[in-house]
């Protein structure tokens, strides 16, 4: 079996670099455009920085194939395959970028057929470095991470997004599912406005939970790993194997919270990432 490593120890050097480009953004006015929401953001930045990911690793690793948000969001299909693949997040919380919340990240997965072999999150701002190699466990800044391993509902702290679908229906079911977990009830709900930096914190333990409907598989796979590795449990809203296309995903402390947030949430219609005609993230507003 192909040992990633070189591939994860490249990855976390540029993006390290290539959190310089956000970090000297951050302060700066910025052009912002609309893509699939009038919450859906990019700004100049957003594609700046994965254009110099990809170049980057196309240059040290020709074969390689790539899925970038901004990418996709230009037109590119996105199709995972069995090669290595990059999936990639140039900030993830552009929203927060934009106004200056200081949560944004860099996330940045591998897959080798189609299994997530190492996750790179890299929250620029705090300067905190999240990542985790298949079987090899998660790291913060090079300590090791560990869920909290709670097992009771009603003592967890849950992380969720309001995201950017605006819907009626969405917005009815994101509401109502935040409802009905702080009447199970639970300790608290939490939002930084980035999925890949909230999910870090099931990793780390200071949370027990996170969920989302409608995110991407550039929002979430590299967190998927890094939750895995802290001895988490990952899977979809429905309670079935976690599928990073399917923009449902929990990622929870035990398998018992998990399973009690799925009964719990309801999903709303949302296109998987890997369908021909789904255009969620491309640009369609401007
Ligand atoms: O800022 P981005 O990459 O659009 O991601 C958002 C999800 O919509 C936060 O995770
Ligand atoms: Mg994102
Ligand atoms: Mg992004």
């Amino acid at each position: 079996m192909a040992n990633w490593t070189d591939c994860l120890n490249f990855g976390i050097s540029i993006a390290k670099q290539a959190s310089e480009v956000v970090l000297s953004a951050f302060q700066q006015h910025k052009e912002v455009k609309l893509k699939s929401s009038p919450a859906d953001l990019v700004t100049e930045t957003d594609q700046r920085v994965e254009k110099i990911l990809i170049s980057a690793i196309r240059n040290r690793y020709p074969q390689h194939r790539f899925i970038g948000e901004e990418s996709v969001a230009a037109g590119e299909r996105l199709e995972l395959t069995d090669s290595p693949t990059w999936i990639i997040d140039p900030i993830d919380g552009t929203v927060n970028f934009v106004h200056r919340f200081p949560f944004v990240a860099i996330s940045i997965a591998f897959t080798f057929n189609k299994q997530i072999q190492f996750g790179i999150v890299y929250s620029c701002v705090e300067d905190k470095l999240f990542y985790a190699q298949r079987g090899g466990g998660a790291f913060l800044n090079g300590e090791p991470l560990y869920v909290s391993g709670q097992q009771d509902i009603s003592r967890c702290v849950v992380v969720t997004e309001i995201g950017a679908e605006r819907d009626d229906v969405a917005l009815s079911t994101t509401t109502s599912n935040i409802c009905r977990l702080l009447k199970l009830p639970v300790h608290g709900v939490r939002a930084l406005g980035t999925a890949a930096v909230d999910m870090c914190q099931v990793a780390t333990g200071g949370a027990d939970a996170y969920y989302h409907i409608g995110m991407h598989c550039w929002d979430i796979a590299a967190s998927a790993i890094i939750v895995q590795e802290a001895g988490g449990v990952v899977m979809d809203t429905d309670g079935s194997e976690f599928d990073m296309m399917s923009r449902r995903v929990i990622a929870a402390s035990s398998a018992t919270v998990a399973d009690r947030i799925a009964q719990v949430i309801q999903a709303f219609p949302c296109c998987r990432d890997d369908e021909d005609n789904c255009r969620c993230g491309a640009t369609g507003v401007n």
